[in-house]
């Protein structure tokens, strides 16, 4: 019996060691684009909502390798802001990745709003595709908080120095990664994809 590979999609580095963090404690052995020297395929995430850009992450990658993928698109909705960035989470400021121009923005969007009109949320949506490139399972994860008005640790990546946790009044920058596993949108998404995993991921 040949154990098939399941490989995470994603080219962010510290959200693919969350996602390989979540599954190595169940005893799923998981690859990485980083296993894929020679995978060029660059996906276009033009979509408007995480469904489509997690869906076009998973199925593109999984047919590009011909392995099983589990992609993850996610961001943090602002009520403030609309729900902005939402989906353009990553190059809000306009530099795919550049986290501290991103968070510089959101604060000075938020500007002079008190607490209570700085609610925000996380969201990640989990898609799994099969080695043909079609969709087997995808759930969804949400983590509610507030943005606060300066950074407060350097923990995860991304907004966690603004996000407050709800309830834990702490960011996810103040709390290591250990607690980030067990609370986040991440986590969440992730504990309702297992199942599907384990079901459809099987030596064969
Ligand atoms: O598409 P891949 O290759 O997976 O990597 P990415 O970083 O571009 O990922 P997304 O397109 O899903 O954009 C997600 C962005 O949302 C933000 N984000 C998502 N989850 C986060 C988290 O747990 N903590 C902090 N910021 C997060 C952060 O800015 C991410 O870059
Ligand atoms: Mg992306």
């Amino acid at each position: 019996m040949k154990a098939p590979t399941l490989v995470i999609g994603s080219r962010n580095a510290k959200k693919r060691d969350e996602l390989v963090g979540l599954l190595a404690p169940r005893g799923i052995e998981v690859k990485t684009l980083a296993d894929f020297p020679d995978l060029t395929h660059e996906v276009d995430e033009d979509g408007d909502s995480f469904e489509h850009n997690a869906r076009k992450k998973a199925t593109e990658y999984a047919k590009a390798l011909g392995h099983w993928v589990l992609a993850d698109d996610s961001g943090v909705c602002i009520d403030a802001l609309g729900g902005a960035p939402g989906v353009y989470s990553a190059h809000y400021a306009g530099k795919h990745g550049d986290d501290a121009a991103n968070n510089a923005l959101v604060l000075e969007k938020l500007a002079g709003l008190p607490p209570e009109k700085r609610g925000a949320h996380y969201v990640a949506m989990l898609v799994l595709a099969d080695p043909e490139g079609s969709v087997r399972a995808e759930t969804r994860g949400e983590c509610h908080g507030r943005i606060l008005t300066e950074p407060h640790g350097a923990g995860g990546f991304g907004y966690d120095p603004l996000f407050e946790v709800r309830e834990y009044h702490r960011t996810f920058g103040q709390m290591g990664p250990a607690v980030k596993r067990a609370i986040s949108h991440r986590s969440r998404a992730m504990r309702a994809m297992l199942p599907h995993v384990v079901r459809l991921v099987k030596p064969t």
